[in-house]
């Protein structure tokens, strides 16, 4: 049955109740990754895929027991598959790839037509080897290796807080800047643009513009939002971005903050993320230095690229912040970690945590401390496995796109 909408799609804070959420239940994408690939795949292990399922059951269970309706990514996806339209632009732009030839694309557009939706949605996630394919033989496919992939498969789409956020009642489809997951994108544009429950629905940004990953795009409060400027958001893609939700009157301020361009701090939700209106969790080894540039609009223009933007100097982040939110203080929870422990469990997402409303926040179970010290602070910590899900360096936050999140109540 096509999941219709149950009220108006978006979010505008990153603690305001969890309605919806769209996840991915990870499957036959995940058992594509061998000692040979995961480092390009950005995995850092070889995951025991039925145990990563079970872990990501239970996650998916834990958030409908408190009420959030949980959308998976691949039933979206299969329902907008049964569109014809859909199919062939799904078709067309998975074998837009340079390694492909013509002769191979020839052979595999014709295939793939002839799938079912749901088949469809298993090649577009799973990918192609080289060695799978019965036809479309030539030049390129004896040149390639057998295990060789004619589409890449793409098993962080895990991670369904990258490749869309909302804003509002709009939702910006990202630009990924990893050569292996530039193409979820293109289902997450098309889950968008032609799912009958996103009807209607205005987009920013796009894949086609400049890098911005969602686990970057932190919305602190409404009209305030956070991005990390690193490994994946670049200078240009966060100036977009600001150009966006200003022209659209989605935001008044947007908080550009560097981020050390390192695995380990990929996103700025590897690093902070909030827990209450007012509280966050932040890494204690980069609580000192990190920083924020604010900017604002100096004057509306005409358009998008017309309008001027207004860059303050760089100050400390959460300073920056409770300027720009109109609050008094933007309070770190003090973990008072050593820096060891700290590192442990930065690197186990410890800091990248869910919201599912003020002062309530899903979190991985293995971090004892960082989640012993949420609790001394009043947060409720729903603690989850992940000890298969964690393997590809994500977290509660990283595996979720907020759907919907209700409006934070003014008391
Ligand atoms: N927001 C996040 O931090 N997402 C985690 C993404 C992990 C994935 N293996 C990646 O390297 O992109």
């Amino acid at each position: 049955m096509v999941s219709t909408p149950s009220g108006p799609h978006g979010a505008d804070s990153e603690v305001g109740r969890l309605a919806t959420v769209m996840l991915h239940r990870p499957g036959n994408e995940l058992k594509r990754l061998t000692p040979r690939n995961n480092d390009r795949l950005l995995f850092d292990g070889i995951p025991w895929v039925s145990r990563a399922q079970d872990e990501h059951d239970a996650f998916a269970e834990t958030l409908r027991e408190r009420g959030v309706e949980v959308l998976y990514l691949t039933e979206l996806l299969t329902e907008t598959l049964e569109s014809e339209l859909a199919r062939n632009h799904a078709i067309t732009s998975a074998l837009s790839g340079l390694h492909l030839g013509d002769t191979m694309r020839r052979y595999l557009a014709q295939a793939l037509r002839e799938l079912s939706p749901t088949e469809l949605t298993d090649v577009l996630t799973a990918g192609i080897r080289n060695d799978e394919v019965r036809g479309g033989h030539g030049l390129v496919t004896s040149l390639l290796d057998p295990h060789d992939f004619l589409i890449d498969p793409l098993p962080n789409l895990l991670f369904t807080r990258d490749s869309s956020v909302w804003v509002r009642d709009r939702v910006a489809v990202t630009s990924l800047a990893m050569p292996a997951r530039k193409r979820e994108t293109q289902l997450t544009e098309l889950i968008y643009t032609e799912h009958p429950r996103f009807a209607g629905t205005r987009k920013i940004h796009g894949w086609h513009n400049e890098h911005v990953e969602g686990g970057d795009v932190l919305l602190l409060a409404p009209g305030v939002i956070a991005v990390g400027v690193g490994e994946r958001t670049t200078p240009a893609g966060v100036e977009r971005l600001a150009r966006q939700v200003f022209h659209a009157d989605l935001a008044h301020t947007v908080l550009a903050v560097p981020i050390a361009q390192e695995r380990a701090t990929m996103h700025l939700d590897t690093v902070c993320t909030m827990v209450d209106v007012d509280k966050v969790v932040m890494y204690p080894n980069v609580a000192d230095t990190l920083r924020a540039v604010t900017v604002t609009l100096a004057d509306p223009g005409s358009d998008e690229s017309d309008l001027t933007l207004s860059v303050s100097d760089s100050e400390p982040f959460l300073v920056a912040a409770a300027k720009a939110m109109q609050i008094d203080t933007l309070h770190q929870i003090d973990t008072g970690l050593d820096p060891v422990t700290a590192e442990r469990e930065q690197w186990d997402d410890g800091n990248n945590t869910l919201a599912l409303a003020p002062r309530v926040a899903v979190a991985y179970e293995r971090n004892d401390e960082t989640n012993d010290r949420l609790e001394d602070a009043g947060i409720e910590v729903v603690r989850i496995a992940g000890s298969e899900l964690g393997s590809g360096r994500g977290g509660p936050r990283c595996m979720s796109c907020p759907i919907v999140r209700e409006p934070l109540r003014v008391d």
